[in-house]
């Protein structure tokens, strides 16, 4: 089959687990045989870099021509200074809200073998299995007003938090259809005690919930919900949420599985490309040194293809080559106190393309 596929790897580890991307995505492609057409496009600080802004409308059109796009991650301390409008964060956002997709589909998947890497008690973390589904393409980080202006001798800046119906009820209809293609129970998050926007968020899960009688849902607010999240993860199956607190939920809920490099994300739209991403940033700290996990990547490619690709083999398959390298024992260093052992990048990248070619057969 031919699918076109975009990647941006972006700052920082960005490129360094893209590539770990592009060696699996061209190793599937061989065992399957598929034509995988990869177009590599600019966004973020090597945007700016090189053409003065961070989302250039070649990355737009190249992302509207491909069937899905795969995501490193933007920005980092060398741009850091430049005005908000200007960050590479910036071109991320707009590519966002350019491709619509206001859908961000978070799992949270516990690896048995990974247990140890987990902050949390075994007892708390075995059998966890939750998706956090977060707007993505309004609220907060969208919002204008967004200034800083004088008031009265005083300096002060302004962000602005907006939601319209009709945004809310897109997400949490999505919500309660995963939900029910799950195992039934859905939570939304909001702060509606303090927030005019969270209020009107709850009174659209009440209606909606309506289309959804097998769902049985509740309301949490936020700062509860952070705390539970590590008192009891497995009370959750579905969690539906606003843009920012699923930026920052999914971040802690990371941290079930044992690392911020394990998380993978979708993000969707009604149509049109689906865009994959680890949920972590570009992580200056470990940038260049060759020892990014690259696992929450290649999650993102097997969603990629389960979800937008429809490979569900393949998804599959590659999801049991990475869960066979972590029962192997086989580590990055962010996920084991023993430095000496562990793998870098590239040959963790190894590892998962060796899993692959031992348990595929393909004729
Ligand atoms: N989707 C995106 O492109 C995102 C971009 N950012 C940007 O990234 C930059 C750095 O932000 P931070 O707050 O440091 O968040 P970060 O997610 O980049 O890093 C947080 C911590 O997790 C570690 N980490 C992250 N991914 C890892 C991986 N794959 N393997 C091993 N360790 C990993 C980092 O080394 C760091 O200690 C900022 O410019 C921020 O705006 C942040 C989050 C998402
Ligand atoms: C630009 C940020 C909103 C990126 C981020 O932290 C995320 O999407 O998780
Ligand atoms: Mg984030």
């Amino acid at each position: 089959m031919r699918k076109r596929i975009a990647i941006l790897p972006g700052d920082g580890i960005g490129p360094e687990v893209c590539e770990a991307a592009t060696r699996v995505l061209t190793e599937i492609g061989r065992i399957y045989h598929h034509d995988f057409e990869i177009k590599k496009g600019l966004l973020g600080g090597a945007a700016i870099d090189a053409i003065g802004q961070p989302l250039p409308e070649e990355t737009i059109s190249l992302c509207k021509q491909s069937d899905a796009v795969l995501l490193g991650a933007v920005g980092g301390p060398k741009w850091d200074t430049l005005p908000g409008e200007q960050r590479p964060e910036k071109g991320l956002l707009g590519l966002r809200k350019a491709l619509d997709l206001f859908a961000n589909l978070r799992p949270v998947t516990i690896f048995d073998s990974l247990a140890e890497a987990s902050p949390l008690k075994d007892d708390i973390i075995e059998g966890v299995d939750l998706l956090i589904v977060r707007e993505l393409t309004g609220g907060l980080y969208f919002g204008e007003p967004r200034e800083r202006r004088n008031e009265g001798g005083q300096e002060i800046a302004i962000d602005t938090l907006v939601y319209s119906r009709a945004e809310i009820e897109r997400i949490v209809r999505r919500g309660f259809e995963l939900a029910e293609q799950r195992r039934g129970v859905l939570t939304s998050v909001d702060k509606a005690n303090v927030l005019e926007s969270s209020r009107l968020w709850r009174e659209v899960v009440d209606e909606v919930a309506k289309d959804y009688p097998n769902v049985e849902y509740s309301h949490m607010l936020v700062d509860n919900a952070a705390m539970q999240l590590v008192r009891n993860p497995k009370q959750f199956d579905v969690m539906v949420t606003e843009n920012m607190f699923g930026d920052i939920l999914s971040d802690e809920a990371s941290m079930i599985t044992g690392s911020l490099g394990m998380l993978p994300s979708a993000s969707l739209s009604e149509s049109g490309p689906g865009l994959f991403e680890p949920i972590h940033g570009s992580a200056p700290d470990i940038a260049g040194k060759g020892i990014a996990n690259p696992l929450a990547t290649l999650s993102s490619v097997a969603m990629m293809l389960a979800y937008t690709l429809q490979m569900p083999d393949e998804a599959e398959a590659l999801q049991k080559a990475i869960n066979n390298v972590l029962e192997n024992g086989y580590r990055t260093a962010d996920l084991t106190e023993n430095r000496e052992s562990a793998l870098s990048t590239v040959e963790m990248t190894d590892k998962v393309l060796e899993a692959l070619d031992k348990t595929t057969t393909v004729s």
